[in-house]
């Protein structure tokens, strides 16, 4: 579980986030909405220690992370899909996922799992990066993520800009990757990871929220159970 509390960002003399206060249980999935600019993005960078935090505690199963390099937070278990995804363009398929084995030991290889969540990157695997589509490199991305073995999985807007077939294969795969029954009721015996989507696509936060969280102008406006989202009006909330 991560527990965050009373922390604070800043970009100059901008307060961008404002002693926000969470938790991402164990196991299950929280989605972070909010309009454009509100700081999500900002949000997910601070708990990767992208931008240190200028106040508050962050905890990962008991561990303050507080004061640590993306590279600790990497280690002890948080893998992180950026928004814009940042896959090494002139690095084929194979190479970018093994940069997700660099917090591993010497002879990880990659799970099989990726190339069960998305068999597209096995065909690829010796294609540049930069050659993929959109959704292929998104999948990419969170497949050198997956590749970090992680125990709780950071995702900022994995839909934005994807066609709608790839974004239902993300869907999938985050509902394996949560440890929820496939299509054919089927579940996986893995232990279930954590998640914290960052999304602006609602239809697709309400389909696979435990908890929902959201934000605006630095604060949370709302928080509440994932079932919850009609009767509270998350949408009418994004709406622009
Ligand atoms: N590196 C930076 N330096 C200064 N200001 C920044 C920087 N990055 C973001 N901001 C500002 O901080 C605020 C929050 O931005 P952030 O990207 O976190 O929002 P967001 O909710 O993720 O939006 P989006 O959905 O558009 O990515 C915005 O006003 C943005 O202009």
């Amino acid at each position: 579980m991560l527990t965050v509390s009373n922390l604070n960002q800043y970009y100059g003399g901008s307060h961008i986030l404002r002693d926000l206060s969470f938790e991402v249980p164990a196991g299950q999935v929280t989605c972070l909405l909010g309009r454009n600019g509100v700081g999500k993005t900002t949000l997910l960078r601070t708990l990767m220690g992208v931008v240190p935090a200028k106040t508050g505690t962050l905890t990962f199963n008991g561990v303050d992370l507080a004061h640590t390099k993306p590279e600790d937070r990497a280690r002890a278990g948080i893998g992180y899909v950026p928004q814009g995804r940042e896959i090494f363009s002139r690095l084929t398929v194979e190479e970018n996922l093994r940069m997700g084995l660099a917090t591993q030991p010497r002879s990880a290889r990659v799970p099989e799992l990726v190339f069960e969540l998305f068999p597209v990157l096995r065909k690829m695997l010796n294609r540049r990066g930069g050659d993929l589509s959109g959704g292929q490199q998104q999948q990419l991305a969170i497949g050198r993520a997956i590749a970090s073995n992680p125990k709780l999985l950071i995702l900022d807007e994995p839909t934005e800009g994807i066609q709608p077939s790839i974004i239902k294969d993300i869907e999938r795969a985050i509902r394996v990757l949560a440890g929820r029954p496939a299509a054919d009721g089927t579940v996986s015996t893995r232990e279930p990871i954590s998640i914290l989507l960052c999304e602006q696509y609602y239809d697709f936060a309400r389909s696979l929220a435990d908890h929902y969280l959201v934000m605006e102008r630095g604060e949370f406006l709302k928080r509440g159970a994932g079932a919850d989202m009609e009767r509270d009006k998350v949408r009418e909330l994004l709406a622009v």
